[in-house]
């Protein structure tokens, strides 16, 4: 595992989502040409909504094989099929309902209106991860996993001060006391977050920047949860410059890197720092 992480300032979140739809529409192209699948994670939340919005309206959305593309979800609130509220209805008016998707490969959470509990949803989603998972292995390998993050510092489901952010084993969980509506909710454990090849964190605005802050500098994973978010080979923070304001400097990559006018392998990556978040 790497203990890289990177941090992208844009000038304001439509720079960040265009920014973020673009590289995501070049990674799957190339996901798909390489390994002929790709499992995504999405997240729900504003910004996270927003950057699917700018995939749907990339003309290079059609360059995808989208029918190859299975999609999960990091968390989803517990409420009925179709509530404006689900993470998935969200998901599903910004971008999925707009490209063709292979129905059979998009794996919703269940809802709360299907006659299971949530403690049996957790079950019957991490039982529906497990039978996409690659021989020999537990779970799919979800080559991008996108997380937004509050401004309490949570990522998914998992809350500071709550059981979610300490579970130290891969799989699903469900989270019964939220403190951000509803309280109900579903949730990838860390782990199993962390397994994900790439995880690109997606947060705009002045409120989030001290929870940023707190996790780039080490704080532990119950108090700020993102703090203990590392993909196996990148994690990037892509943030605006109103939630930058307590990055240290040396974390800040160059403009240049990500507008294309430097190779990307000029960019020597920072070390996060070995707090007990890690
Ligand atoms: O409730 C949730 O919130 C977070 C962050 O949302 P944002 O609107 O502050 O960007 C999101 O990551 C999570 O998936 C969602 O369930």
């Amino acid at each position: 595992m790497t203990t890289e992480r990177r941090v992208l300032v844009h000038p304001d979140r439509p720079a960040l989502a265009a920014s973020v739809a673009a590289r995501f529409l070049t990674k799957v192209i190339d996901l798909i040409e390489d390994e002929g699948e790709a499992h995504i994670v999405l997240t729900g939340g504003s910004v996270g909504t927003e950057v699917l919005r700018a995939i749907a309206q990339s003309p290079a959305r059609n360059s995808i094989d989208w029918s190859l593309v299975h999609v999960w979800w990091g968390d989803e609130r517990w409420l009925p099929r179709g509530d404006d509220e689900r993470n998935e209805t969200q998901a599903r008016r910004a971008l999925l309902d707009h490209v063709p998707v292979d129905e059979r490969k998009v794996h919703p959470f269940p809802a709360s209106d299907e006659g299971l509990d949530i403690d049996e949803a957790a079950t019957r989603y991490a039982d529906e991860l497990r039978s996409h998972a690659a021989e020999g292995a537990e779970f799919p390998r979800f080559a991008i996993t996108f997380l937004g993050v509050g401004p309490d510092g949570h990522v998914a489901s998992l809350f500071p001060e709550r059981e979610g952010p300490t579970v130290t084993v891969p799989g699903v969980i469900a989270v019964h006391d939220s403190p951000k509506p509803p309280a109900g909710r579903l949730s990838l454990t860390m782990p199993l977050l962390n397994s994900s090849e790439r995880i690109w964190l997606v947060l705009t605005g002045a409120d989030k920047a001290p929870a940023l802050g707190l996790a780039l500098a080490g704080a532990s994973v119950q108090e700020v949860p993102v703090a203990g978010v590392l993909g196996t080979k990148r994690t990037v923070f892509f943030i605006d410059a109103d939630a930058s304001t307590d990055v240290p400097e040396s974390l800040i990559m160059p403009t240049s890197y990500w507008t294309g006018a430097m190779d990307q392998s000029d960019w020597l990556p920072t070390r996060a720092p070995s707090g007990r978040g890690r």
